[in-house]
């Protein structure tokens, strides 16, 4: 049982009386999970980027997000919610995953991800490089079975190896398909755009199931808009968001390694999220932050954000299923 179930939910330390600048960073400034006991929302970080293929330092994310978020406030008003004292959220702390073998760290992530959701928890993530979302997706999936998924990226992450490897962050979707582990009436990239090695991408990407939202279809079609297709597309499965940071344009997300020119806006990206409040969303992630190429915090604030929406929304999902029981 979780804490929120019998006292109310402790929340973020209240920056009215110690300065939101001081102490060490949580996510939002919220307790720590050992603080609290369980949670209903886990936000977890994991510091890993050996499967990248190009620019490094996602491992730096998770805490360079923990730090841009020490500005959030507890009232959310574009989703009218407190997600803080609706649920308990926490902060789990971090998975530590080996650097030097891939296949033992995906082990691990699947392992640590299968524990956090046996305590009843949904897992907000904060990567890492994309290639976390694979264990992610297969413990969720014992869980709930074969999940809905919305994937925000410039790339499709659905090629087959790099180098021989088979685990790496342009290959999670691909292999998430061929174990089963998604529902594949219910999946679409959205942001997607850029060149790719060749048509046959698409062709493949397609027979997996796939739809795509490209980022010029969200500039001619609006968020709302987008958001009510995806929104009907998913209805109430349960559904992973995973969100790669370089779905934004370079302009709001610098700080990241495979930067695509031509991408949403952070506010695009907030408002489509905002649009998927009704969604029964059990667990996310937001991957890709590489601090290292980042200016003026620019990517690791609208990560903190976008975690946010993401938490605000499971949030809302716990307390509603709370009140209709
Ligand atoms: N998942 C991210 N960010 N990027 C995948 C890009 C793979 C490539 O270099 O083709
Ligand atoms: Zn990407
Ligand atoms: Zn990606």
């Amino acid at each position: 049982m979780s804490s929120s179930d019998q006292n109310t939910p402790r929340g973020p330390i209240d920056s009215s009386r110690i300065p939101r600048y001081a102490g060490p960073a949580t996510f939002a400034r919220l307790p720590r999970l050992d603080e609290v006991g369980t949670a209903d929302v886990a936000v977890v970080g994991i510091p890993f980027d050996s499967g990248v293929s190009y620019r490094p330092g996602a491992r730096f994310g998770g805490n360079a997000i923990r730090e841009a978020s020490r500005l959030l406030r507890p009232y959310n008003p574009a989703q009218d919610a407190s997600p803080f004292a609706l649920a308990q959220v926490a902060d789990a702390g971090d998975i530590a995953a080996n650097p030097f073998n891939i296949n033992e760290a995906v082990e691990t992530i699947e392992a640590a991800a299968d524990d956090l959701l046996a305590t009843g928890a949904r897992m907000m993530t904060l990567g890492g490089d994309h290639t976390v979302a694979l264990p992610l997706l297969r413990s969720v999936a014992k869980k709930h079975g074969p999940v809905a998924l919305l994937h925000f990226d410039a790339h499709l992450d659905t090629w087959d190896t790099y180098f021989g490897a088979e685990y790496t962050h342009g290959t999670p979707f691909r292999r998430a398909v061929e174990e089963g582990i998604l529902d594949t009436s219910a999946l679409s990239h959205v942001g997607t755009r850029g060149p790719l090695y060749g048509k046959q991408d698409l062709t493949d990407d397609e027979k997996m199931g796939f739809g795509i939202v490209t980022s010029a279809d969200i500039y001619r079609r609006g968020a709302d808009e987008v958001a009510d297709q995806l929104r009907q597309r998913i209805g109430d499965r349960p559904l992973y968001i995973s969100i790669d940071i370089d779905c934004l344009d370079p302009a709001h997300a610098p700080g990241t390694g495979t930067p695509e020119a031509g991408g949403m806006t952070s506010r695009e990206l907030l408002e489509i999220l905002r649009g998927l409040s009704s969604c029964n969303l059990v667990s996310a992630d937001v991957v890709e932050v590489a601090p290292a190429y980042d200016h003026a915090e620019i990517t690791a604030v609208a990560a903190s954000h976008t975690a946010y929406e993401l938490t605000t929304i499971m949030s809302r999902q716990i307390a509603a299923s709370r009140t209709s029981m």
